[in-house]
């Protein structure tokens, strides 16, 4: 295959089912939807059978347990992915609607009016429910997409496809209105990124390895969805209940999601109440705890945390520690080293948790909640693109409103400028 020949294909294509999108009834991208659910329930069992052929190729590359989670398609998790598609037929559609018309004193009115962003290409990890999850919000938001996701996940990712484009066909819509790029060739990453002529966006979801190459050779803009460093910070007034509750969700609900907490801060003055039973808790579920010389006093199986500790997303049970002399020091330390993605405090002291809020700069910043919630899904988005580390155009969970754009409307009768 000439990738650079396949890829302004795929590009062209998508742009010309762009444009189609655009003007897509709401009801025709409903009907697409609810065809691409009933495919996804009807043809389970292909799914499952192309996902168990990804997880064997995947166990015999030696693919870690959280990534082979994050790969494995189950029965229910088939049912989820077309549940998940149903909701989004069922949110309010975006495009088109009209805000801040106001008149003007020359006559004229002038708004505006929200549209797609035309051709979205997302590049995500191998997880196959993101492409059935991604396919529906860039359809509902009336978006082209093209999707590249994990190589491991090609098979179920091909399935996932089929099943899309046949939902599409049957609205009476372009199947090239998702289109999952049909080969692992990274080369097919570096033509996407730079084919401004057909992709307006990027969403790369990743982590630093993709995001190295992206920085270096996208010419097309990027919402970026990066790694995270999430943080919680036990203050002097946590509760100890929320904290160890708090903690327990955060780092060991599911290793390998992007929002789980890889770091845990402690103040000095209660790290001594607080730090054993975390540890103990930690300890008990096979969490290696890697800690500062303070939190090895307190927590004799710590081994010692190094600087790079302290920058490192695991995404594997493992967590580092740190005592910190206060407040002041938590944020510092968070802004430092965080990846600016999710960060929680537990404290029962409002004035500290509320400059927390403000000081804090993440993507989403919490207080006695798990750091496990920032999720479009939990917001009340209905369904998310993933979680956007970028501050400019969307930040955190992206919804539908995050992959559209509000373009200016004016309307005249006869008008012109005096
Ligand atoms: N903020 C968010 O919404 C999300 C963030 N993440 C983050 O993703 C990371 C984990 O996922 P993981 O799969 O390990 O991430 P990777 O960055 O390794 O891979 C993600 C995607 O990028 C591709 N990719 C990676 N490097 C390159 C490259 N140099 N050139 C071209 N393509 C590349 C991968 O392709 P290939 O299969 O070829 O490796 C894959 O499709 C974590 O950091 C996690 O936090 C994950 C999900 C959501
Ligand atoms: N929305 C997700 C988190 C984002 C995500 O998909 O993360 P990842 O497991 O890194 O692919 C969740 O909490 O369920």
């Amino acid at each position: 295959m000439d990738i650079k020949e396949y890829m302004q294909t795929v590009g062209r294509q998508a742009r010309a089912a762009s444009r189609r999108l655009a003007g897509a009834t709401t009801a025709e991208k409903n009907a697409a939807l609810l065809h691409i659910a009933a495919a996804i329930r009807r043809d389970k069992a292909a799914l499952l059978a192309a996902n168990a052929e990804d997880l064997a190729a995947a166990r015999a590359a030696g693919l870690e347990t959280a990534m082979l989670d994050r790969l494995t398609l189950s029965d229910k998790g088939v049912d989820n992915m077309a549940e998940g598609v149903e909701q989004v037929a069922t949110l309010a559609d975006p495009i088109g609607e009209m805000s801040d018309i106001k008149y003007r004193p020359s006559g004229i009115q002038v708004g505006k009016m929200r549209v797609p962003l035309g051709v979205i290409g997302i590049i995500y990890e191998a997880r196959p429910n993101v492409t059935a999850d991604a396919a529906a919000l860039c359809l509902k938001s009336g978006n082209a997409a093209i999707l590249r996701g994990g190589s491991e996940a090609i098979r179920s990712n091909r399935a996932i496809a089929a099943l899309v484009q046949e939902g599409l066909q049957a609205a009476g819509l372009p199947a090239e209105s998702v289109q999952v790029i049909d080969t692992t060739d990274r080369a097919a990453v570096g033509e996407l990124i730079t084919m401004r002529e057909f992709v307006d966006v990027i969403v790369p979801r990743g982590g630093k390895g993709l995001i190295a190459r992206l920085l270096a050779e996208s010419r097309v803009p990027m919402i970026q969805h990066l790694d995270g460093n999430c943080h919680v910070y036990l203050e002097e007034e946590a509760d100890p209940n929320k904290a160890l509750k708090i903690v327990e969700n955060s780092k060991t609900q599911r290793y390998g999601t992007c929002n789980t907490a890889e770091s845990l801060l402690v103040d000095r003055s209660v790290a001594g109440l607080l730090l054993p039973p975390i540890a103990a808790m930690l300890t008990g579920k096979s969490v290696e705890i890697r800690g500062c010389a303070e939190t090895q006093a307190i927590v004799p199986n710590a081994v010692a945390a190094t600087e790079e500790d302290y920058y490192t997303e695991y995404l594997a049970p493992i967590i580092s520690v740190k005592v910190v002399a206060g407040l002041d020091e938590a944020i510092a330390h968070i802004n430092q080293y965080s990846s600016h993605h999710t960060e929680s405090i537990v404290t029962d002291n409002h004035p500290k948790a509320m400059r927390f809020l403000r000081e804090v700069d993440s993507a989403s910043v919490m207080i006695n909640a798990s750091t496990r919630f920032a999720d479009g899904f939990e917001y009340g988005l209905g369904a998310e693109i993933g979680i956007s580390t970028d501050k400019i155009h969307a930040r955190g969970p992206v919804g539908l409103e995050g992959l559209t754009s509000q373009k200016w409307v004016v309307l005249g009768d006869g008008h012109v400028r005096g």
